[in-house]
């Protein structure tokens, strides 16, 4: 494609040099770039992409777009844009061919359940016979192959790439979380969404966020994204859990007809007869298509939400209501959400995802409402990551264990004892009933909280769940929860 052509995608303040030199591809690192490409200076976090621009026309840029006047070499194809993030994307979409356009593209945003919400999603459309993608936190998927990831939502210019690479392998539906990061970074621009789905909203990333109120307009985004002025509404529509405090915010961003699910009003679908045990939740779904008994191998009341997010989803789309309830029945949880740790032991091990005060809330209660014995917890903070989160899931964690380890996360350049100690100034104050002790390895605090396990006694392990690595400073070393508590089990024996 020519450079010119490109840049009818995006606002364009000053040019230079030939616009009719043809670009075979794009980067926005200067590491990336191959002979005959465009480089896209982005101004980050850490680096600035316009410092790297001599480094990018060393390896053969032939065309740059950048958001400030720059120091390039006379007659070099170049374009001045207002924000090089968002051009970066718009660029991307025209190279790839709009590849959002040939396919139906489901979002699903919200501070938790994306991950599980996305993975029942797919599920259903699969067994309904449809060649699905899927992208989001554990792995992308383009039908049966998997493919790994570096974020929860790609960067603009490899998410087009990934769905151009599904619409030419042929997906009809693309399922994808959307994070916030996302939406901020615009990495989802230039993406057409046909299904918006808000799960909830709760406190997370205020690292990133100004605070909570940005956060909410953020993800508020994705729902005005599917009725912005010459965007063709067709079929399409949005998924909103009802519950959520929120709800009502997403419901008039939204512009296309909206489908409610929840438990405590009345909704689109609602789940009714709801029994939580250790291995399942059963329940009935109930409303616009019909009523739906349901027994989950997942199991929580978040779970149930999540659910009830799959359902309206794929029963708007028209999906048969058995093959809806077959899916969900036999779908298993996803890797470190929920994933029990057996190894004939006469108490439960549970390593769980929940990173955030509202996720370690959902899964501790569920933990309590299955133990017949102590509530035992073993968690810690991610640094670099939101701070005001720590004392608020310091104070939570007291409030349902029994006994709390408090450990080391993904620590990253942050000092582990910091970070336990504004754990520890929530968990402190709130520690009436509640044992608890600090431990900042990791390994060593998975296998203490394992021996002081007795019969009937559930053991959470939460924080990181499918990652199989630690952040110590910057660099990642092999750790796995689950082989953690596995192999802590074998040791008692
Ligand atoms: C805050 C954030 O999201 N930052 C992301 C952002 O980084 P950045 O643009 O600031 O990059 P930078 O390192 O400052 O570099 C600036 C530019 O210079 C370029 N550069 C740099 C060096 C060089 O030699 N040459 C060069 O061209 C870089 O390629 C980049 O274009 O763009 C990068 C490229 O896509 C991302 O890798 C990076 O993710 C960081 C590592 C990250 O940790 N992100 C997390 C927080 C994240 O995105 N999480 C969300 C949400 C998860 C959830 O829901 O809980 C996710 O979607 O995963
Ligand atoms: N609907 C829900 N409501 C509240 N908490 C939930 C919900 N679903 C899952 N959780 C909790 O949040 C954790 C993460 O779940 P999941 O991975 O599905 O969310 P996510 O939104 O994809 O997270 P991330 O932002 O990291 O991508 C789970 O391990 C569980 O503890
Ligand atoms: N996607 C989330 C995951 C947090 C997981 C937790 N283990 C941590 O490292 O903080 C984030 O990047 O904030
Ligand atoms: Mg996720």
């Amino acid at each position: 494609m020519l450079f010119g052509e490109l840049l009818e995608a995006v606002e364009v303040c000053a040019t230079a040099g030939d616009p009719a030199v043809p670009v075979k591809g794009i980067a926005y690192d200067s590491r990336q770039v191959e002979p005959g490409f465009l480089f896209v200076a982005v101004k980050g976090f850490k680096a600035d992409g316009h410092e790297y621009i001599n480094e990018a026309i060393k390896n053969g840029a032939v065309a740059v777009v950048t958001q400030r006047e720059a120091d390039l070499p006379p007659g070099l194809a170049w374009a001045l844009t207002p924000d090089t993030r968002l051009a970066l994307a718009l660029l991307a979409a025209r190279f790839y061919g709009y590849p959002s356009s040939k396919m139906k593209m489901i979002g699903i945003t919200g501070t938790n359940g994306k991950t599980t919400t996305t993975n029942l999603v797919a599920a259903v459309l699969s067994a309904a016979g449809q060649k699905t993608g899927l992208i989001g936190t554990i792995h992308n998927r383009i039908g049966d192959r998997i493919l790994p990831v570096k974020h929860t939502t790609p960067e603009s210019l490899d998410l087009q790439r990934l769905l151009a690479d599904m619409a030419a392998e042929g997906v009809g539906t693309c399922i994808m979380e959307v994070s916030s990061h996302a939406l901020a970074l615009h990495r989802v621009a230039g993406c057409e969404f046909d299904v918006a789905v808000f799960t909830n909203f709760t406190q997370d990333h205020l690292d990133f966020h100004e605070n909570m109120e940005d956060y909410l307009e953020t993800k508020l985004g994705l729902f005005k994204s599917l009725a912005l002025p010459g965007v063709k509404k067709q079929g399409k529509y949005a998924v909103v859990n009802i519950d959520d405090a929120r709800a009502a915010e997403f419901i008039r961003s939204a512009g296309v007809p909206v489908y409610t699910y929840g438990i405590e009003s009345q909704a689109d679908v609602r789940a009714e007869g709801i029994e939580v045990s250790a291995r399942g939740v059963n329940f009935t779904a109930r409303g616009r298509w019909g009523s739906c008994p349901l027994k989950l191998k997942i199991t929580g009341l978040f779970n149930v939400y999540n659910t009830l997010a799959a359902f309206a989803v794929t029963a708007a789309l028209g999906i048969p209501a058995n093959t809806i309830r077959d899916t969900l029945e036999a779908t298993g949880g996803v890797a470190g959400r929920f994933e029990l740790v057996d190894k004939g032991q006469d108490f439960a091990v549970i390593v769980d995802y929940a990173h955030t005060p509202d996720g370690l809330e959902n899964i501790l209660k569920t933990a309590v409402q299955i133990t017949r014995g102590r509530l035992i917890t073993v968690f810690g903070c991610g640094g670099d990551r939101d701070r005001t989160k720590r004392p608020l899931m310091g104070q939570i964690a007291a409030k349902y264990s029994d006994f709390v380890i408090i450990t080391s996360d993904n620590p990253r350049t942050e000092d582990p004892l910091g970070i336990i100690d504004e754990i520890e100034n929530g968990l402190k104050p709130a520690a009436n009933e509640c044992r608890y002790t600090v431990e900042p390895d990791r390994r060593k605090a998975i296998r203490a909280a394992v021996k002081a396990a007795r019969p009937g006694d559930v053991v959470v392990i939460a924080g990181k769940g499918h990652e199989d690595y630690q952040i110590i400073g910057t660099r990642k070393f092999p750790f796995d929860d689950r082989l953690e508590a596995a192999q802590a089990l074998e040791e008692l024996k």
